[in-house]
Order: C-alpha cells, then sequence, then structure tokens
C-alpha cells in the first residue's frame, strides 16, 4: 500500500455484551481484534471507538438497561470500563499488538486546543502500532455536558485524523427505510442526502444509545468533512476486512464533494450549542450574501453562558439556523455591547478589540447538506431579549 489508509472503526454496545446475561461476547471480540490485526500488518492506521462499558457493568451494580438511572450508568461505566479494556488488551495481545485507552469527554472533543492533543497522541500511538481504543468518559460527563452516543463521537474522531473511512459496525446490516423489525422494510445501499432519513430511524434496541438515528446524524459530520461512512452488521468473520472489500452488504454514506477549510469543517460539526443568536433580517440577508459580519446592533436575543472562542448557533427570527461562527466576545460582554449602543466598545468592555461579535472570516454559511441543530430549550438556557 503506497499511502497509509486511515480508518475509524466504532464498535456498539450491542455487539459486545450479550443482550440478556449482560456479559462480554469474547467470540465477536476474537474476530474483531483478529481483523484488526490484519489489517494493521498490510499498514492501515487504525482507531477503535468503543461502547459497552455501561452495558458491562451492569451486573456489578446489580441494575438491568431498562431500569438503571442516570447515576446508575455513571458507576456501571466506571466497573465496565476495565473490564472492557482488560479484555482487549488480552485479546490483541494474542494477535501481537498492544491497545490503548482514551476517554473523553464532549469539551475535550469541542475545545479546539484539546482536540488537537487528542490528535498529536493519536499520531504518537500509530507510530508504535498501538491501536487507541476511544470511549466516552461516562463516569464524569453530566448530563447536558455530555456528547451522549459514540456514533457523532467516533465521526468527530474521522474529522480528527482525517480518516479514509468511518466504519459504524451494528447489530443490523445497515440501513432500511424503516426499522428492519417492521415488514416490508427495504435496505439502502447509498445515502447522499442524509436529512432524508432522519424520520425513519427513531428506534433503539435495548443495549443502544442512539439507534440509527446518531449513526445518520455521524454520517453527516463525516460527510462535511471529506470522509465516507460504512453501516454493517458486526457479526460476522473479517467485520471490517470483507466491508473495506465490498464482499458483503452494507450501507455507504458518501463523503460530500466539497472540499472545505479546517475551520469550516470545524464550526459545521458540532456535538453541542454553546450559545445562540437570532439576529435581523437585515443582518440574515447581508451576512449570507457574505458582505459583512455580525454586529452587535444584527442582535435581537441570545442564549446561553459562552467564552470567547466558543461557537456559536445563529439564527433568524422565525428560528432557523443559517449561520455558525466563532465569537469574539463573551455572552456577558456580548449582552453588555448589545444594550450600550451609543457607546464604544472599548468602553464597555474595558480594552481595545475587534467590532464584530463575530468576524466575517470566523462564520460558516449553512448549506442544504449541513444539519440544523435546534437551539436549547427555554427552561435549561433562558433568552436574553436585547
Ligand atoms: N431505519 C432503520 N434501519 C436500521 N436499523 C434501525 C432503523 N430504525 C431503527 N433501527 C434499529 O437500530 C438498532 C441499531 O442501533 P443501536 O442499537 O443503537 O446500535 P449500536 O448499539 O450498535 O449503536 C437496530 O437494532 C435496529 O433495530
Ligand atoms: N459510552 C457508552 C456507550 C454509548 C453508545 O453510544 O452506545 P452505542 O449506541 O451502543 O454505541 C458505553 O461505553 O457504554
Amino acid at each position: 500500500m503506497s499511502k497509509k489508509k486511515r480508518i475509524v472503526v466504532k464498535i456498539g454496545s450491542s455487539l459486545l455484551a450479550n443482550e440478556e446475561k449482560l456479559t462480554l461476547r469474547y467470540a465477536f471480540m476474537n474476530g474483531l481484534m483478529a481483523d484488526l490485526g490484519d489489517l494493521q500488518d498490510q499498514g492501515y492506521e487504525i482507531i477503535l471507538t468503543s461502547s459497552g462499558s455501561v452495558a458491562l457493568g451492569l451486573n456489578m451494580i446489580g441494575k438491568r438497561p431498562e431500569e438503571a438511572g442516570i447515576l446508575d450508568k455513571q458507576a456501571a461505566a466506571a466497573c465496565g470500563q476495565p473490564l472492557l479494556m482488560n479484555a482487549y488488551r488480552q485479546v490483541a495481545n494474542e494477535y501481537n499488538f498492544d491497545v490503548a485507552q482514551m476517554l473523553v469527554t464532549v469539551e475535550d472533543m469541542e475545545e479546539r486546543r484539546r482536540f488537537l492533543n487528542i490528535k498529536n497522541t493519536m499520531l504518537r500511538l500509530f507510530e508504535n502500532q498501538i491501536l487507541p481504543i476511544i470511549n466516552e468518559n461516562d463516569s464524569i460527563a453530566t448530563r447536558d455536558l455530555k456528547v451522549g452516543d459514540n456514533d457523532r463521537l467516533s465521526a468527530k474522531v474521522a474529522q480528527m485524523v482525517e480518516a479514509d473511512h468511518l466504519i459504524i459496525l451494528t447489530s443490523v446490516e445497515g440501513l432500511y427505510d424503516r426499522d428492519p423489525s417492521e415488514p416490508g422494510a427495504q435496505f439502502i445501499e447509498e445515502i447522499e442526502d442524509v436529512s432524508e432519513h432522519l424520520e425513519s430511524t427513531k428506534s433503539i434496541s435495548e443495549l443502544g444509545s442512539g439507534g440509527m438515528l446518531t449513526k445518520m446524524l455521524a454520517a453527516n459530520m463525516a460527510q462535511n468533512a471529506g470522509v465516507e461512512t460504512i453501516i454493517a452488521d458486526g457479526i460476522i468473520e473479517r467485520p471490517i476486512s470483507s466491508v473495506l472489500n465490498n464482499e458483503r452488504r452494507h450501507t455507504r454514506c458518501l463523503a460530500s464533494g466539497k472540499a472545505a477549510s479546517p475551520l469550516m469543517i470545524w464550526l459545521s460539526n458540532r456535538l453541542q450549542v454553546a450559545g445562540t443568536l437570532v439576529v435581523t433580517d437585515e443582518a440574515v440577508r447581508a451576512i449570507t450574501a457574505k458582505e459583512r459580519g455580525l454586529q452587535r446592533d444584527d442582535l435581537v436575543s441570545i442564549q446561553g453562558e459562552f467564552s470567547k472562542g466558543d461557537v456559536l448557533h445563529v439564527y433568524d427570527e422565525q428560528g432557523n439556523e443559517f449561520a455558525r461562527g466563532l465569537t469574539n466576545f463573551s455572552s456577558e460582554e456580548t449582552i453588555l455591547m448589545a444594550r450600550n449602543p451609543e457607546m464604544e466598545i472599548e468602553d464597555v468592555i474595558g480594552y481595545k478589540t475587534k467590532s464584530a461579535v463575530v468576524g466575517a472570516e470566523n462564520i460558516l454559511i449553512l448549506e442544504d447538506h449541513h444539519l440544523q441543530l435546534d437551539a436549547p430549550e427555554e427552561d435549561d438556557k433562558p433568552v436574553i431579549s436585547l
């Protein structure tokens, strides 16, 4: 192989844990690691995003998945994660390679400096042919500061390492036009526009977190980053090579054809909404036409506590998200500036800086292939009119 191929593989809980007994499915793990070992020997650089800590830890705290609350799941994750990693390490060693664990939170993925640190660690692990295994640090993540599903987490990782493929292995062969347990469900082999499939993917299995919906959202994030997503059944011999070699049925979500800069990809793939701005119709027109950045007198309302450098989601007055950008000011500063339009910005905030709330060069105008994110509930984050 001339240039090394890089792939991110995501393994769902339903593959790793027996649904009834909530114990590890060694046979599956063994087949997976044998395949990954072979692919590493062929020169592939691979990252595994693995679920399973909660499912495998539930027995220790004496709960079934359907009765476990958030605290139970956090405790179960703390119990199940070492069990999972121990098994991965033992099996990998049988195939003559090593594994490393990286537990991340949503902030690690959303804050650019930490994101780049994670990337550098992974690149260093590749040099030693060690398989990085990533999971969300569920035991410390709180409800409103959580990725919540490893599908989107794995898409962010694929974006991070500029992977060739994101391969999501699950308990079904791929995407159907409705839940495959319903009669007449039709298999979908290729997807260009993910938004056409969001409605048909609402239900999930007993152990899974987000079902097909989060796989579609992940596929969209991968698309934005120029990465092709493959969704396939994991319960099969050589689960990864068989899809890479196109030997069996799977769903392929094509990468978006348009090349985007790392900043625009960064702005398009968000896991959480730090803050939102609603702006006037005139501002929508001028910003969309790329005539200028977003100014303080464009603001109608503001929601969320944010800091300088956070990504803000910008909506029109009808509630449609049309742009995202990096803010030059904190939420407190933005409110003060908007409420005192007659004052110089320097006099309001106490230091000399740029005047745009979001500079034109730091704005992404959303296109059809970017999925809009809903603004947070007003009960969680009050809206402040300006
Ligand atoms: N349109 C659909 N196509 C395929 N599977 C679907 C669809 N809608 C719902 N599902 C369900 O999604 C489940 C897979 O999601 P999930 O259990 O969260 O997997 P994982 O644990 O691998 O992340 C399948 O068991 C399937 O029943
Ligand atoms: N972080 C959680 C898994 C979250 C998740 O996305 O689960 P799944 O939908 O089964 O991939 C765990 O390790 O149990």
